[in-house]
Order: C-alpha cells, then structure tokens, then sequence
C-alpha cells in the first residue's frame, strides 16, 4: 500500500497501536488517519490515556504501528529498520521535551549543534546566529545547562531542535516544567518558528492556555481522532474537552 503524502510534512494512515495481551489488551489508537501541512503548529489534546504520547511515538518514530503508514516528508517510515529511522530521525525531526533532555557536560552551543555533529554535517553558521538571536541566548552559548535558568534551558533545546531545518518538530508537554511567564515565551517563540520560519510543529499539551498559541488543535479520545479545533483560544479549548468529559 502507498500513501499519498505530497502536501503533508507528516502523515498518518489508519494507524492502530495495541498495548498487552488478551485481556489486558488496550487499543491506544484505533484507526488513526491525520495528515500535518508544513508550517502548521498543531496541539494534540484529549484525556489522559487518550493516546496523545503513543500517536506522538507512532508519528515521531520512536514506536512501531501495529498496522497502517506513517510518512515523515513523504517517506512511509512504518517498517524501516532501526539504523535507516535513526538516521532520518536526525536529519528531519526536532524534539522538545518537558525534561529538556540537554547533556549537561556540553555548553549551549555545544548541546544545540549536537544533532549535527552527531549527522556528521556542516553547522550553518548564518542559521544558528538567526536562532541563537532570535531565541536571546547569544551571550549564555558558553553557559553548561546548570549555569542557565529552565527558561533558558527549554531555549537551548527549541535552538537544538530547530537547528536541523526539520520537516517537523514535535513538542512534548514544552512548558509543562517552566512558570507561566516562562512557558509564554517558550510558546511564543514555537509560535513564530511556524509563522516566521514555516516550521512544522506538533505540541502534546494538557494546557488549554498553552494550545491556544497553536494554530488548531487535534482531539483524541479512547485512541481515536474525535474533533478538531481551528484558531484556538484558551475558552474554546476548555470548551472542547468539557466536551469530551475532561
Ligand atoms: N507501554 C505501554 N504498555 C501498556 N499500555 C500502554 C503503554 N503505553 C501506553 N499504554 C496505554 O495506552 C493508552 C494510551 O496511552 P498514552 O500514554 O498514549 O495516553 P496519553 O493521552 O498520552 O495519556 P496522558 O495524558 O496521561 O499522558 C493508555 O490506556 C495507556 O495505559
């Protein structure tokens, strides 16, 4: 079977993923089709146990799919082997997790242009002066991780993640370690990637106020793609999941 992928920076199709055995059997996604257009900034929301973190794994490729396709840039990346997923990993997806996840023997330049050392390929210097400036932490890149404040941190790691121009950027909870005012700047600057740069991002959050910044939020519920909302705010989202029984 092939997918039709071309306008989509990632897609999923009829994808299921079933947890245990017999009776312990949990379908955490039940026939899943969703397809993310480049420079879209999507939150996931939904219940807990809704699927949000195994759609996120299933579409990142840092778990199989039971059955269906996933396509990263029109690559169907269901069934390619470990080395071959790593390698396109490094080369077309950007993480961010609510840990940070930084090496905390390497500086912040050290820690933004690891993915690239790690590929073997070239920083580009004008890029990551752009991001770098854009992000503020020009005069901190010589700063170890437990010389910068969490802010600064999740900083570092947004620079590391959009350093790579990858087709996508995948946002787990973001803010969800950060204060309020902290995670607002965070939000923002996801926010303006996707404007500004046309950067792909897909944020799991369970914050109503942080999906807001997002362009549209995706609902899941019991495994499945139960609704959509397009220009989110706060009210709107808190409206959807009541629905939901949230
Ligand atoms: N490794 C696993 N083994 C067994 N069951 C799992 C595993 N991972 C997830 N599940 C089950 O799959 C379902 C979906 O889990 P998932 O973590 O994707 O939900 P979620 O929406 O991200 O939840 P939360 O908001 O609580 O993080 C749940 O019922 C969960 O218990």
């Amino acid at each position: 079977m092939t997918i039709n992928t071309a306008p989509a920076a990632v897609a999923a199709q009829s994808i299921t993923k079933t947890f245990g055995t017999e009776d312990t059997k949990v379908a955490a996604l039940d026939d899943v089709s969703i397809a993310f257009r480049p420079g879209d900034f999507t939150a996931i929301m939904g219940p807990s146990g809704s699927g949000k973190s195994t759609l996120m794994h299933c579409l990142a490729g840092l778990d199989t799919v039971d059955a269906g396709q996933v396509a990263v840039s029109s690559t169907v990346i269901s069934g390619m082997s470990d080395h071959d997923l790593t390698l396109l990993r490094r080369s077309h997806i950007g993480f961010i997790f609510q840990a940070f996840n930084l090496v905390p023997t390497l500086n912040a330049r050290d820690n933004i242009v690891l993915p690239l050392d790690l590929a073997g390929a070239k920083v580009d210097e004008a890029w990551f002066d752009q991001i770098v400036d854009t992000l503020g932490l020009t005069d901190r890149l010589t700063h170890k991780p437990h010389q910068l404040s969490g802010g600064q941190q999740q900083r570092v790691a947004v620079a590391r993640a959009l350093l790579t121009r990858p087709a996508v950027v995948f946002a787990d909870e973001p803010t969800g370690a950060l204060d309020s005012n902290t995670g607002a700047e965070v939000l923002e600057l996801l926010a303006s990637s996707a404007r500004d740069m046309g950067q792909t991002i897909i944020m799991v959050t369970h914050d109503p106020h942080a999906a807001a910044y997002a362009d549209k939020v995706v609902l899941l519920k019991d495994g499945a793609v139960v609704g959509h909302l397009d220009d989110p705010n706060a009210d709107s989202v808190l409206a959807a999941l009541a629905e939901l029984g949230e």
